[in-house]
């Protein structure tokens, strides 16, 4: 997430948070000194943030974390800037614990000024209780004991469809603009039951409008990319409400089902208070689910079909065990929850590739109150960021760390805190069973259909802000003959 930030957005919030700083800083030094992590605020004005970006677009986002904590001599934290905020990095599993365990205790979710804008009033933008309440009512539909039983055939169904649609008959495909296609298209499925393709290209272009906004300077000036994505985001917004409210009235009519889809649950539920969420927090929420959840399952997807085209001895595995699952059922039958629970190499592999490339590379909290951590303070009102990407690629958690090795996650599996690609605690991802059924659902069907070559070899990858391919991850299909 910080490598959304372009470096004019960069620029303008470091201008402000200078002055800021500036009158703010001057307080707090004025009264007593304080223990700060070793480090530096880098340059007056950007910070560190040139280097961590750089980092990012170089293929190595490790290396920001690395090298500092080369520099400073201490493993555990140390201080920078970026993004305008004074902040501390807690490095490594330590601080992947210490940061996971003191949610709304010395810790609170954060997320940049241009997030919070554009989102409005949602899951990410609270917290406290409000936050607790807002999960609860999203896991309700989220959780695998709310899915399990009818997610994976209607996973099956749309997959099976795309890929009739847009893979069969193909010689060569990018992988990953072909993918995110497939992911948004799940997405309105699953949530709103939508399937009609004009109004889902509707909604996926005015997405894409949406995204770039994320990534810019928070600016509502005409002509900006951010104008640009709030207004887009309006006019999802105006979509959305017209869908709810459609909606609501056949539930009333009993012309829809409440748990046809997760539109349904969120209008059909309340807590044991009866309180229920508004439509403009519900159209809040899905524009949210929407964007969290369809980039990151791309990314994955697409970096696991790059890892079996550079791993043609694991790719052999993986369909061995995806055909003892064909061969389990009757012609045509679709994928149940218990063929999902059979997938535990393809989980592996998988996991192996979150490993090396996560597609969140880390994210942040924001202090709030002055606390300890290894022996030095933290102030009130500090920004903190721990780093996936950084914790995989340490020697210090993962032997010969660059190999790929499905079976590290054999038996017990990486020690505790070492592999946070869906982060921890009670902020972890909401939508972590919910992408692992959507990955391997999308693995069964096509490595069941195809084998691959990488058309470019050894395609660099970008992390802007996700880990994705230069290129999109072109391929040459090659069928099963059956
Ligand atoms: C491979 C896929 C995915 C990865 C790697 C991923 C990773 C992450 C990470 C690292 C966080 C931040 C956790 C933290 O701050 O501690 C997060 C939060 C979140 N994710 Fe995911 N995610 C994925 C897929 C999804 C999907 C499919 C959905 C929705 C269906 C989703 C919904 C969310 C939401 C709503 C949050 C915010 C949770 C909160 O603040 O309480 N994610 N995800």
């Amino acid at each position: 997430m910080i490598q959304f930030l372009t470096p004019i957005l960069l620029l303008f919030l470091l201008i402000v948070s200078y002055i800021f700083s500036i009158v703010y800083g001057n307080r707090r030094s004025g009264t007593t000194k304080i223990n700060l992590p070793p480090g530096s605020f880098g340059w007056p004005f950007v910070g560190e943030s040139l280097s961590l970006l750089r980092a990012g677009w170089d293929g190595v986002p490790e290396r920001f974390v690395r090298e500092r904590v080369e520099k400073h001599g201490n493993p555990l934290v140390f201080k920078t800037s970026l993004l305008g905020d004074r902040m501390a990095v807690l490095c490594g599993p330590a601080g992947n614990k210490f940061l996971f365990g003191n949610e709304n205790k010395l810790v609170a979710a954060w997320w940049p000024l241009p997030v919070r804008k554009l989102f409005g009033r949602c899951l990410i933008t609270i917290r406290g209780d409000e936050a607790k309440w807002m999960r609860k009512m999203l896991l309700s539909y989220l959780s695998p004991d709310a899915f399990a039983s009818h997610y994976a055939a209607t996973m099956d169904t749309v997959t099976r469809r795309h890929i009739q649609i847009h893979w069969q008959g193909k010689e060569e495909v990018n992988v990953f603009k072909t993918v995110k296609l497939y992911a948004f298209e799940l997405a309105c499925r699953l949530f709103m039951s939508l399937e009609e393709p004009n109004h889902i290209s509707k909604l996926a272009s005015l997405f894409n409008i949406f995204l770039k906004g994320i990534i810019e300077l928070p600016l509502e000036i005409p002509g900006t990319r951010f104008y640009s994505s709030k207004k887009a985001a309006a006019a999802i917004r105006t979509e959305l409400m017209m869908i709810i409210k459609d909606r609501k009235m056949a539930l009333e009519e009993g012309k829809a089902s409440s748990s046809q889809d997760l539109l349904s649950h969120l209008l059909s539920s309340s807590d044991e208070n009866g309180r229920y969420l508004t439509e403009k927090e519900i159209a809040n929420n899905i524009l949210l689910l929407l964007f969290a959840g369809h980039d990151t399952s791309t990314v994955s997807i697409t970096l696991v079909m790059k890892s079996l085209a550079e791993h043609p001895d694991v790719y052999d595995k993986v369909l061995r065990e995806q055909m003892e699952i064909c061969k389990s059922k009757e012609g045509g039958e679709l994928l149940k929850w218990e063929d999902i629970q059979k997938m535990r190499y393809s989980w592996n592999v998988v996991s192996e590739v979150m490993r090396l490339n996560p597609p969140v590379t880390g994210a942040f909290r924001e202090a709030l109150l002055d606390f300890e951590y290894a022996g030095y303070t933290i102030p009130k009102g500090w920004k903190l960021y721990w780093s996936a990407v950084s914790t995989h690629k340490d020697e210090a958690n993962y032997e010969d760390v660059m190999r790929f090795d499905p079976s590290r996650f054999e038996g017990t599996g990486p020690r505790p805190f070492t592999y946070v690609p869906f982060g921890g605690g009670p902020r972890m991802c909401l939508g972590k069973e919910f992408s692992r059924l959507e990955v391997l659902v999308f693995l069964h069907n096509i490595v069941t259909n195809f084998k691959w070559d990488l058309l470019i070899p050894n395609e660099k990858i970008e992390y802007d802000p996700m880990a994705t391919p230069a290129k999109g991850l072109p391929v040459r299909l090659h069928p099963h003959q059956v």
